[in-house]
Order: structure tokens, then sequence, then C-alpha cells
């Protein structure tokens, strides 16, 4: 499992941690690592140019620092201040006793260096436009608030240059507990973080920002509480989740999966629910609803029923939603049920938030950004903005556990704790009836006997997973054939055969 902290977790670690160390230990640590992916980044460190983007506070001082081990390998290491005052003075010392140089970002003298009117700016241009690499040690979880007006022109530098980007624990200006990104923002090639994941670091739209996250150990670990904020499955977590058969089994202790889905006009919704639905382990998929044909004709293993949900016959996990139009006849009746219910698309509109918080079973939510939106009576663009409060406020609010899908599938409990993000995934999912592939995946999970938030994020995984391989090296998929794919990850992921799914994680 990956996990991620808040910044206050972060620093009370740290307090702890440093309390047992001389002075600048920590920060040493840091700037060892930073100079070692910097070097690696670099392949030739001598003879390189390298600029620092240095803020006033200690995010600026591990800069500093690792330009001083770079300046000692051969670098010109060049560290443009934007508080020339309030630079960290050790580093600042490091880095010009190891022949590094400094000078006033955003105007002013230093190093005996004149500076014309207006020259300065032209001069830091032209550095950040030359160099091979460029540090942005502007503001790391001091900041909050977007980058200040004075280091903006920075970002916007660092951007257009040819330079690879490594960011120092954060890419400045990304709000580290959130992910938000409000304003402008450093665009980093790859972010070299110290201790633990910052949940930003994992959720869009700052993860965007991030590039490659490398985790730089500093001996933090044992001062963390064990549970996060955030957290990431890998594949031994999942492949521990999953369910498989016993030699005593049979369908109906596998679990059986309602899928209540689909409509005269949206016949396709039940088909790809229960295509998900038959890929998640449970023993037996039975499908109530109007398209019971086109379910059959494409899957005759499907027990199709043509009464309502009650009449079904005994199942152990509902599914409810896809397609379903405006039958809130139907959503209700599964979520009057005393077993766990997912409920999905059309469901999420109909559903009685009273009466999802009365269920005494669990309740999976899964919406897209739009539908959370309207869930929560603000906009798509306010829930893309700011993925982890949209899905923790979801959950507070029906006392369910909430998926929120996107570029950054979400999974947060009813009772706090910690979010599950994805590592999994690619924007090819974004198809027409793969949420509705998940939907049946999730559902046939928790018919197998999984609490709602592993069955939530054991599908986003393996679904993620799916989509990435039926997309092969980059080609449109369509979501039965993401449905289709999923036996193959599964196999994989029990089988251990593959690597770690995207780095950072
Ligand atoms: N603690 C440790 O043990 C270790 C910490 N480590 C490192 O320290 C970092 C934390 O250092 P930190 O606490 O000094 O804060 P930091 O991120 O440098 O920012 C504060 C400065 O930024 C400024 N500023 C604020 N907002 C801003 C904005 N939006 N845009 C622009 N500027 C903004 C703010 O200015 P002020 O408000 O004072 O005017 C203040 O001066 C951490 O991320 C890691 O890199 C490692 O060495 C490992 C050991
Ligand atoms: N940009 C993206 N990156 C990764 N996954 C995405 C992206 N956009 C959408 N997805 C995934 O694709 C699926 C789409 O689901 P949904 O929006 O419900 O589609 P539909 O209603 O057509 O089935 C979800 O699993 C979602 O997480
Ligand atoms: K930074």
């Amino acid at each position: 499992m990956r996990s991620a902290y808040s910044v206050e977790t972060v620093r009370a670690a740290e307090r702890e941690l440093m309390a047992r160390l001389p002075e600048g230990a920590l920060m040493q640590r840091a700037a060892s690592g930073l100079a070692a992916a910097c070097a690696e980044l670099l392949g030739r460190v001598y003879g390189s140019r390298v600029v620092l983007l240095v803020g006033s506070g200690d995010n600026g001082g591990d800069a500093l620092y690792a330009g001083a081990r770079l300046a000692r390998r051969g670098a010109g290491v060049t560290a443009l201040l934007l508080a020339p005052e309030r630079t960290h003075p050790g580093g600042l010392a490091a880095l010009r006793a190891a022949g590094g140089s400094a000078r006033e970002a955003a105007g002013g003298a230093l190093d005996g260096r004149a500076a014309e009117d207006g020259a300065v700016a032209a001069g830091v241009a032209e550095l950040i436009r030359r160099a091979d690499l460029v540090v942005d040690g502007i503001v790391g979880i001091g900041g909050s608030g977007g980058l200040r007006p004075a280091a903006v022109p920075l970002a916007v530098l660092a951007r257009a240059s040819d330079a690879v980007v490594v960011a120092v624990d954060l890419p400045s200006g990304v709000e580290a507990d959130s992910g938000e990104v409000r304003g402008e923002a450093v665009r980093a090639d790859a972010t070299v973080t110290f201790g633990t994941h910052k949940p930003g670091l994992l959720i869009d739209p700052a993860r965007e920002y991030a590039g490659a996250t490398r985790l730089v150990d500093i001996g933090l670990r044992p001062h963390l509480p064990p549970t996060a904020d955030l957290e990431a499955l890998q594949h031994a977590d999942v492949a521990a989740l999953l369910p498989s058969p016993a030699a005593e089994s049979d369908k109906y202790r596998r679990g059986v999966v309602g899928v209540a889905a689909g409509s005269a006009r949206y016949p396709g919704a039940a088909v790809l629910a229960v295509s998900g639905a038959l890929h998640g382990g449970a023993g037996a998929v039975r499908y109530v609803g109007p398209a019971g044909d086109a379910v059959i004709a494409r899957f005759p293993e499907t027990l199709v029923s043509a009464g309502p949900p009650s009449k079904a016959g005994r199942v152990q996990a509902w599914v409810v939603g896809p397609g379903v139009g405006d039958d809130a006849g139907v959503v209700d009746e599964v979520l009057a049920s005393d077993v766990p219910v997912l409920v999905d698309a059309d469901g999420l509109r109909l559903a009685d938030r009273a009466a999802v918080r009365a269920r005494t079973a669990p309740t999976l939510l899964t919406p897209h950004a739009g539908e959370a939106a309207a869930l929560l009576g603000t906009s798509r663009e306010e829930v893309e903005a700011a993925r982890l409060p949209a899905v923790r406020e979801l959950a507070a609010r029906y006392g369910a556990t909430a998926l929120l899908k996107g570029s950054t599938t979400l999974v947060a409990g009813p009772d706090g704790g910690p979010v599950r993000v994805n590592p999994t995934g690619t924007p090819w999912l974004a198809t027409a009836g793969s949420g509705d592939v998940l939907s049946g995946l999730a559902g046939s999970l928790l018919a197998g006997g999984l609490d709602a938030l592993d069955a939530a994020s054991v599908a986003a995984y393996l679904h993620g997973l799916a989509g990435r391989v039926a997309a092969g090296e980059g080609a449109p998929v369509g979501a039965s054939e993401v449905a289709a794919t999923v036996a193959r990850v599964w196999r994989d992921v029990v089988g251990g055969g593959w690597a770690a799914p995207s780095a950072g994680y």
C-alpha cells in the first residue's frame, strides 16, 4: 500500500524526528536524495547548467544544498533568489562555497554582479532558457493559495524552457493536501518528495504538475501514524483482496450479484453492467429489468427475471441505476433491501438521500464529476478542481461509501478514514459505457464479500488496468473490450506478473 499524509501530520512527524537528530540533518538527507535524482536526470553533471529557483523557506534550503552538491561535481549552478534577505543562510553559504552563484530573481545585485535597469529580468529569462536543469525550490509544504505574483514569471519561464524541471517536495503553487491548483504553478517533469507522499502528488490536477514522483526516505516513516490520509492499493494488496473459490464453494457461496439496470431506451447499459459483473468473481449474476433479451443474447449465463427486484430471488449485493432512465421505483426497491447496494448513473439522480442514510447495509455511490456535482449542488468544474473534498463531502452527506470517477478516481468511506486513490487507469477509459462495466465489477466484488471501500477500490484498480491493457500502446477501446480484458489483468495481478503500474506509485 502506498500512502500519503497531510501537511499537518508530516509537520508533526518531522518535529518528532528532528528532535532526535543534529540540527540540519534532515535537510541534508533531503538534499542528498534531491541531488542524486537531479544527477540521474542530467546524465552528465560536469559542465551542465543548473538554475535553482529559491524561495524564502526550507524548500529553498533543500534546493541550495542540492545545488551545492551538483556544483561540487562540476555543474555551473546559479540560484535565483526570490527573497534575498530571507534566503536559507546555510544553504546559500554552502552553494557559494561549492562555487555556485546567486542573484536576485526580481532585481538588484548579488555576488558583485551589476544590475542594470531592466537587465536583470532579461538575464534571468536567458539563464532559465539556457539551463539543462531547473530546480524548483520556490515553496513546498509551507505554501498555500497558488504562487505569489513575484514567483509567477519564474514558473512561466521554466515551463517555456527545454530544461528538465525538478520540483522540490512539491511543484510550487499546488495545494499539498488536496491536489487543487488555483492559479499559476510550476510544471515539473519530476518531483522529488521527502519522507512520504503528500495527497496532492497523487490527485489531479496537481498530479499533472508533478510529473514522475520519486520518494526520498528521510527516516520519517516510524513517526507517521499508522492511518494515512490517502492510500493507493498496489498489486499485492489487490491480490490479497480478490475473492477466490475454495474447494467447497458453489455458485451461491461465491455470491450472487443482482443487476437492476437498462431500459427499452438503454438496453446496452444493462449488457455492459452484466459484463462487468460476470468478471468480478460472483458465482452468478441475476439480471432484473426490461433488457433481459439483450442481456441473455449476449451473456446466456445470466439469470434473468422479468419481475421486480424484490421477487428476483436472493442476492448478496445489488447494482442499480445504469440506464434505468426515470424508473425511481426500482431504485427505491433496491435501496429497501438489506444487502450491500451500489448506486450508479440514473440511480444517483433517483436515490432518496434519506433512504440511503437510513440503510443499515453498506451503500456505494459511483458518480462521475457531473453526477457528483448534481448531488452536491455545485458545478462539475468545482468537483474536478477539488476532488478530495468533494468525495469526502459526498460520503459524509449520504452516510455511504463514495467512488468519484474521472482522471483520478477516489473512494471515500462514510466514517472518515483514509481515502483510496486509484493508481491505475488511462484517459482511454473515458468511453461510453465503461462506467457501467465498473459498476458491475464492483457490485460483483461486493457480492463476493468485500467491504464497500475494498470492492470499490479493487474494481477501480482492475478496471483501470484493463483499460490500459486493452488500449495497448494507445488505441481507442470500447467498454466491452475493457470488460473482456478484466480476466487477463486479474490473472496478472494474482500471479504478480506485473510491474508497478505507474512511476511514483
Ligand atoms: N521540516 C523539515 O524537517 C524538513 C523540511 N524540508 C523542506 O522544507 C519545506 C518546508 O519548509 P518551510 O516550512 O520553510 O516552508 P516552504 O515550503 O519553504 O515555504 C515557506 C515559504 O514560502 C513562502 N510562501 C508561502 N506561500 C507561498 C506561495 N503561495 N507562493 C510563493 N511563496 C510562498 C513563505 O513566504 P512568507 O509567507 O514567509 O512571506 C515562506 O517563506 C518542505 O517542503 C521541504 O522541502 C526538508 O528539508 C526535509 C526536512
Ligand atoms: N481522464 C480520465 N482518465 C482516466 N479515467 C477516466 C478519465 N475519464 C473517465 N475515466 C474513467 O472512465 C469511466 C467512465 O465512466 P462514466 O463517466 O460513468 O461513463 P459511462 O457513463 O459512459 O459509463 C470511469 O471509470 C472513469 O474513472
Ligand atoms: K517546490
